[in-house]
């Protein structure tokens, strides 16, 4: 009989408080080894907080963290050349040149990958002999990913790794960590950005004032019966629903979570969308991003906490 591997990051409890602020309140989190698991939430919810207790930075208050099986708070020095961190802003000496600096971070390591190659697919080739300050946003986000790697390690954070990054560099970003899972190293990012959850996670945990609301596979956490969509549009805050509402078939539901966001729920049809376009151009308001589809991890959170996720 096999055993049960250990999980690369097991979170019980836990609970960190800053002064009066509870930063992360009772958490559990479970990430498998070789999955990829996306903490998602709006600002402040105690994703950095919980990831940095997971890195060692920070001391937890309560609960319990075993990350490679190991207590990051006591074990930092064994956990050092296994895991790859890439924390939130990034962060270097302003002088350090690019290649410098993922040499410099190899070299801590017992078999690092070839600085010179890792450069040139996180497309920083040009950038080699460029001074850190002189680095666009994403250069030195795409920089700090490089240094997360370069020691092969079993497990990564990511903290938001693709904030502020060209929509050409995220797409190499995801590209890269879907490489790293095909590869079996455990990955546990954060965003607040869905779409990346729902592309990338094998495990998405929804947090909110640093508790779990909502956690399953990006298609269990969206699932619903087979006929319902959603219709979703913006217009001005606070209209009368009222008349929509009474204009829709039985079963169809208007609602308005955060001002200004409208969100249908029920079976849409063509004559669903007709039926509000024609009440928006009754009001004479026009229905600014109107989108019929699936439910996504933005509707879930948007349905569980009442708030938008951005
Ligand atoms: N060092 C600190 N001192 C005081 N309060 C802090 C500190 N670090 C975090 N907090 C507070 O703890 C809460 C959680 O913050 P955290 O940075 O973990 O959230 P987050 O989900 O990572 O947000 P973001 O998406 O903005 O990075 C916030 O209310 C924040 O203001």
């Amino acid at each position: 009989m096999s055993a049960t591997p250990v999980p690369a990051v097991d979170v019980s409890g836990l609970v960190k408080r800053f002064g009066p602020t509870t930063a992360v309140d009772g958490l559990s989190l479970r990430l498998d080894q070789g999955t990829v698991l996306a903490l998602l939430g709006p600002n402040g919810a105690g994703k950095t907080t919980t990831v940095e207790i997971c890195e060692g930075f920070l001391r937890r208050d309560a609960g319990s963290v075993r990350v490679l099986g190991l207590d990051p708070a006591t074990s930092g020095d064994r956990l050092r050349p296994r895991v790859g961190v890439m924390p939130q802003g990034g962060g270097a000496y302003p002088g350090v040149r690019a290649e410098e600096m993922l040499t410099l971070v190899a070299a801590c390591a017992a078999n690092p990958l070839s600085p010179a190659w890792l450069l040139d697919v996180l497309g920083l080739e040009s950038a080699r002999r460029t001074p850190y300050k002189r680095l666009s946003g994403g250069q030195q986000q795409r920089l700090s990913l490089a240094c997360a790697l370069v020691g092969r390690p079993e497990l990564v954070f990511l903290d938001e790794p693709t904030a502020g990054l060209d929509p050409q560099a995220r797409r190499l970003v995801w590209e890269l960590v879907a490489a790293l899972r095909a590869d079996g190293v455990s990955v546990l990012l954060t965003t607040h950005v869905m779409e990346e959850a729902e592309e990338l996670a094998d495990h998405v945990v929804i947090i909110d004032k640093g508790r779990v609301v909502a956690e399953g596979s990006p298609r269990q956490l969206t699932a619903e019966q087979p006929d319902a969509a959603r219709l979703r549009f913006r217009a001005t805050p606070g209209l009368d629903t009222s008349e929509l509402c009474a204009a829709l078939p039985n079963g169809c539901r208007i609602d308005e979570p955060s001002p200004g966001a409208y969100q249908l729920s029920g079976r849409v049809d063509p004559q669903v969308v007709s039926a509000v376009t024609a009440w928006c151009a009754r009001q004479g308001v026009l229905a600014e991003e109107l989108h019929v589809g699936r439910r996504s991890l933005e509707d879930v959170f948007l349905e569980l906490t009442g708030r938008e996720l951005r």
